[in-house]
Parts: structure tokens; C-alpha cells; sequence
């Protein structure tokens, strides 16, 4: 007889991919991704059903969103085809959403058919999942339920949010399914807390995730939900594509042989990545936008087409962001050693992320993908020359959605940016794109990646459907 299932939570932490935009798409090369106080929590709770009544439904609420509630039946299916989930449209209930998630969706299909596997006698009870995210991923004012809420009530659709692009469906992905591994798996069979939990983790939420995604990204996002800061190099490719569709023959087997086995070559190292005593990330927010896929796209056929030069620039590239992260774990060593002040010990560092930048200029002239634009090059440049601003690069895929910058972790110098930045005057419209207000996003790096969480946190929305 299975133990009674008991409520879990799990929480992951956002990102900001601070180095090796795009070059990160090939294993040769290399990421630096820090992890953000920001995060997501999935908790999985059992539902009480009538004595002998056996349904099979799980019921997905994001609370703080409008119309934010997903229910499903899953069913196991034949020929190892795993956990087949339909999305009950009852729509007995106004706050019940008639368009999909396929985040939520596939996170299920993946971590129900993973559970399958491992309890292949077993009935998969229904449950009632919740998730519940920190204000910084949406830039939506949101209210409060009570002075202290953590979690505050967006008043918004998930479709009408305005994300501030932290990784909501990666920290959310992952959260969920170490939330539902953990709520339905005894101990044994997979604990979240070991390096092997970890690891089987990490191969299931990339599974799922770039299934969900269409198979774009690098899966650095999904990394970091796991094991925070991190320098990470990705996974081959071609370990997703011998796995057949969910609902097909064979499907549970080769999944559990695909998350279980040895032939991933993601890596991962923490120790690579540090933040100094002094320092911090602040993060920007510029009320602007830009298409990641579309802009990986443009640069993976510039590369095609220009192999020589790009690899030149890149190896370079590479270098530099190999200088940027041992400089950051050079100055956070000397922290270790003594505790003086570092005076004027941040110019390498300073050096290392100008030239850095140029290197990207470089290859958004020669791509003609704004991945530094010239809005964003005034912007850092301003930026860059306040007080306490080591300096700044645009995150990830670049272009018009948000800077980050090295600061010197002091009170008035935050203070002194926030003031300067609200009297920022951007250019006038280039190119089509006219960079707006620019607000610092309340966040700063962490180093920890999935946990555990404590389940006091969620009794504000307990109740609310
Ligand atoms: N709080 C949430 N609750 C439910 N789903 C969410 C939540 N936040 C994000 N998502 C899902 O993730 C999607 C956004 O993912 P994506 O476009 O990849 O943005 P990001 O860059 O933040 O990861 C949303 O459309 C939704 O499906
Ligand atoms: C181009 C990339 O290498 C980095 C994109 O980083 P972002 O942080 O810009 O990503 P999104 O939040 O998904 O838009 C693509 C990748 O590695 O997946």
C-alpha cells in the first residue's frame, strides 16, 4: 500500500544570461547565466475525493492571474505510449481558461509519464497544483492581499502580463515537475535533494521544456532554474530527437531510458561563477521588446553564411567571456582572503565587459541583428559613467528588452542610478525602435538554484479559485 501523498513545494529561481548570447547555441562554447531572487513555486496538494469515487483529474490554478485555471484527465495509455492528458473545458466555472498551457500541458504529459514508469502498478491519484510566482517576472503593478503578501494579485490574464523576461516558463517548468516528482514518488525511487535527483531533473524539464518551446533554446534558462549560477555548456541536440511523440508506442521507456541515462553531455559548473562582496546585478527593464527566435534565426544563417568570420569573432568572444566570469571569481576569492575595500580593483573587470562589448557590437553591425543596438549602446554608455557602475551588457538574445549591470552593492549608489535613470532621455526613434521608460526590475543574483519550500508561504491563496 502507497504512503498517503503529502503536500509539496518547490520553488526555481529566474535568470539572466549575462554571457555567450548565441554562441551558447553550439557546444563549443560557453554561458554565464546568473540565477535571480526571483522565483517561481509550484506546490502539489492531494484532493479529497467521496469514498469510493476514483477520478482522475488534476486541477492547475496560477491564482494571482485571471481566467488561470487549467483542469485535466490523464489516463494511461497502452503500448508504453505513457500518460495521455486532456484538458477538461467545462467551463462551469468563469475563471476557468479556455486556451491552453502548453508549459503546464507538457510539464504534465512528461513528469506523468516519467511517475508511470516508476510506479507502473500504481494509480496516479488526482491532485490540485498551484503556482505562484514573485512580482519581478511581470512588470504589472499587482495588489496586495495583506501588508506582508509575498505573492501579489496581478488583476491581469497571464496573456495581458507584461513579462519582464526573467525565464517564467523555464522557472515554471522546472518547479512543477520537481513539484509533482516529488509529491507522487516515494524518496527511493527519486529525491530532489541528491546530485542524481538533480540530474534526472534537469533531463526531464529540458525534455519537456524545449518540447513545449518548438526545440529553440539552449536550455541554459532550464539550468539555471536547477543550479542557479552557473557556467553551463548545453546538451547535444540530436539526445531530443530519437525520443518519439508523446502517445506513441514506446514513449514511457524511452523516456525514463533518455532522463535516466548516461549519454547527456550537458556541464555545469558552479564553482565557475561568483559574485565579489561588493558587487551586485542590477537588472533594467526598457519598455521595449524584441523576438528571441526570430533574432536566433537571423544570426544562425549570418553564421552559415559567413563561417569564417564568425568563428573569428566568436573564439574571441568566448575568451573574453571566459576573462569576465574568472575575473568575477578572481575578485570574489581575494574577498575571501582579506577584507579590504577594492579601491580601483574593478578596471579589469570594467575592461573585460567593454571589450566584450565591442565584440557584440561587431556581430550585430555585421549580422544586422540589433543585438546591441545604438539605443542600448547610449544606454549602457550612460549608464556605465555613473557612480559605482563597473558596467553593463545587454542579457541573453540582446536587443530592446533590458540591460544588466555590475554595481557596487551600496545603498546610494542604487539610489543615485534609480534617480538617474528616471531623467534617462533616449534617442529619438532608429530603425523603427524607440527605446521608452527605463525602471530597474527588483531583483539581484542568487546563487541557489531548486528548493524545497515551506508551505506556510501559500496560505493567502489557499482558498482562491
Ligand atoms: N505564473 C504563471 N502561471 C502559469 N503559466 C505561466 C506563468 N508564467 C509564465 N507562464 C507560462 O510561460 C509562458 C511564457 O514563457 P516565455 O514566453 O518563454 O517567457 P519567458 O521568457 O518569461 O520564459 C506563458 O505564456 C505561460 O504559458
Ligand atoms: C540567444 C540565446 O543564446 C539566449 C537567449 O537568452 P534570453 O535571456 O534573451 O532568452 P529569452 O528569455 O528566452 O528571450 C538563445 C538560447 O541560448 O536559448
Amino acid at each position: 500500500m502507497a504512503a498517503p501523498l503529502t503536500p509539496t513545494s518547490v520553488s526555481c529561481p529566474a535568470k539572466v544570461f549575462v554571457a555567450g548570447g548565441y554562441l551558447v547555441l553550439d557546444r563549443a562554447y560557453t554561458a554565464l547565466v546568473f540565477g535571480l531572487d526571483a522565483r517561481i513555486h509550484t506546490v502539489v496538494e492531494p484532493i479529497q475525493t467521496r469514498a469510493g469515487v476514483t477520478i482522475s483529474e488534476i486541477t492547475v490554478k496560477s491564482p494571482q492571474f485571471q481566467e488561470a485555471i487549467w483542469e485535466y484527465g490523464y489516463r494511461l495509455q497502452g503500448e508504453n505510449a505513457g500518460i495521455s492528458v486532456t484538458q477538461l473545458s467545462v467551463g462551469h466555472e468563469q475563471s476557468i481558461s479556455q486556451t491552453r498551457n502548453p508549459f503546464i500541458e507538457t510539464a504534465l504529459i512528461y513528469s506523468l509519464t516519467y511517475i508511470s514508469t516508476l510506479l507502473p502498478n500504481e494509480r496516479i491519484a488526482s491532485s490540485s497544483i498551484r503556482i505562484l510566482a514573485d512580482q519581478a517576472y511581470y512588470s504589472n503593478p499587482g495588489t496586495r492581499k495583506s501588508p506582508n503578501s509575498r505573492f501579489l494579485d496581478f488583476n491581469v490574464s497571464l496573456k495581458d502580463a507584461h513579462k519582464t523576461g526573467l525565464g517564467s516558463s523555464a522557472a515554471l517548468v522546472t518547479s512543477f515537475t520537481a513539484a509533482v516528482l516529488g509529491f507522487y514518488l516515494p524518496r527511493q525511487k527519486w529525491d530532489g535533494a541528491t546530485d542524481e535527483g538533480k540530474r534526472v531533473l534537469h533531463n526531464l524539464a529540458q525534455v519537456s521544456h524545449s518540447h513545449a518551446q518548438g526545440k529553440v533554446g539552449s536550455g541554459f534558462d532550464i539550468a539555471c532554474a536547477i543550479y542557479g549560477s552557473c557556467l553551463y555548456r548545453r546538451f547535444s541536440p540530436s539526445l531530443l530527437s530519437a525520443l518519439p511523440a508523446p502517445g506513441t508506442q514506446g514513449f514511457a521507456i524511452k523516456l525514463k531510458d533518455l532522463v535516466e541515462g548516461d549519454a547527456w553531455d550537458t556541464e555545469i559548473q558552479k564553482a565557475a561563477i561568483k559574485m565579489p562582496r561588493g558587487l551586485r546585478l542590477v537588472m533594467c527593464d526598457v519598455d521595449c521588446g524584441s523576438e528571441t527566435p526570430g533574432m536566433v534565426k537571423k544570426v544562425l544563417k549570418w553564421r552559415e553564411d559567413n563561417k569564417q568570420v564568425v568563428d573569428g569573432i566568436w573564439d574571441a568572444l568566448q575568451k573574453g567571456n571566459e576573462a569576465l566570469s574568472g575575473e568575477l571569481t578572481r575578485l570574489a576569492n581575494a574577498d575571501e582572503n582579506a577584507s579590504d575595500e577594492h579601491g580601483d580593483g574593478y578596471d579589469a573587470l570594467s575592461k573585460t565587459i567593454e571589450s566584450n562589448r565591442s565584440l557584440i557590437r561587431q556581430m550585430s553591425t555585421a549580422s544586422q541583428v540589433p543585438i546591441e543596438p545604438p539605443q542600448q549602446t547610449k544606454l549602457l554608455d550612460y549608464c556605465s559613467k555613473l557612480e559605482g557602475v563597473i558596467g553593463g551588457v545587454v542579457p541573453g538574445a540582446g536587443g530592446y528588452d533590458a540591460i544588466v549591470l555590475f554595481v557596487e552593492d551600496k545603498e546610494d549608489v542604487i539610489s543615485k542610478l534609480k534617480e538617474s535613470l528616471a531623467s534617462y532621455k533616449p534617442d529619438d526613434e532608429q530603425n523603427g525602435m524607440k527605446i521608452g521608460k527605463v525602471g530597474v526590475i527588483g531583483v539581484r543574483e542568487e546563487m541557489e538554484g531548486v528548493r524545497s519550500e515551506d508551505l506556510r508561504f501559500y496560505q493567502e491563496w489557499a482558498t482562491k479559485s
